[in-house]
């Protein structure tokens, strides 16, 4: 996995949407976001057989783009639609799980501090993601937020693992992320909620 991958790392469910989701996700990739993940859960979900068309649509638009489709939480319907990879958390199945089914697949793992970050990479994770950072409104049992003092901590360690920062960034704040260390910046609200994607994506693109 290439560390450019995750500079502008778009996150995104049905529920996050104020419009058709398929439609924010082409403006994305159109703008030229460089990783998808699928995280479909909480309110008003999809589930079934509509959750998986929706995967599977969201995978086809990735594809076509070249752009990485990496499902959160669900290891099940990264095997069976064969994703490029998967994000999972501190709560979320354990990697020892599911390495070997998944080998050649990018692993994303959620850290907090360097302790996690040292377990991770034990763990065979090919990323981590560290969050929030930011205050934010789309994850409801999120951690309190860090500011950068985390990051910058666990960079220090950590001269060259690829890193993504979440959690309330936005294009005014992400140039902090930035010089604190992470190689990427993953968003959900200042994406799915911009009135204008293709401008966001690219001031993002300029900053990271
Ligand atoms: C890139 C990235 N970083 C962190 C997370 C958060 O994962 P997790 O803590 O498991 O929380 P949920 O997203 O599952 O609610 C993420 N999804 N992506
Ligand atoms: C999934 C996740 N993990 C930590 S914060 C967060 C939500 C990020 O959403 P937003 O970019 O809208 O703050
Ligand atoms: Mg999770």
């Amino acid at each position: 996995m290439k560390r450019e991958m995750l500079e502008i790392y778009f996150v995104m469910g049905s529920n996050n949407c104020k419009k058709d989701p398929l439609l924010v996700l082409r403006e994305a990739l159109e703008a030229g976001i460089t990783c998808f993940q699928f995280r479909e859960k909480g309110e008003g979900a999809l589930t079934g057989q509509a959750y998986e068309k929706f995967a599977s649509d969201c995978q086809q638009l990735c594809a076509a783009y070249q752009v990485p489709f990496i499902i959160n939480d669900d290891v099940n319907l990264a095997l069976k639609l064969n994703a490029d990879g998967i994000h999972v958390g501190q709560n979320d199945l354990a990697i020892s799980t599911f390495r070997e089914q998944a080998k050649g697949k990018i692993i994303g793992v959620s850290v907090h501090n360097v302790h996690d970050m040292r377990e991770a990479i034990a763990d065979g994770a090919d990323y981590v993601g560290i969050g929030p950072i930011y205050t934010t409104q789309t994850k409801k049992d999120a951690q309190p937020p860090t500011g950068v003092t985390a990051l910058k901590t666990i960079r220090k360690q950590f001269n060259t693992f690829p890193i993504v920062a979440i959690g309330g960034i936005t294009e005014a704040n992400a140039n902090k992320v930035r010089s604190a260390g992470a190689d990427g910046v993953a968003l959900i609200s200042a994406i799915c909620h911009s009135t204008q994607i293709k401008t966001t994506v690219e001031n993002l693109r300029r900053t990271v």
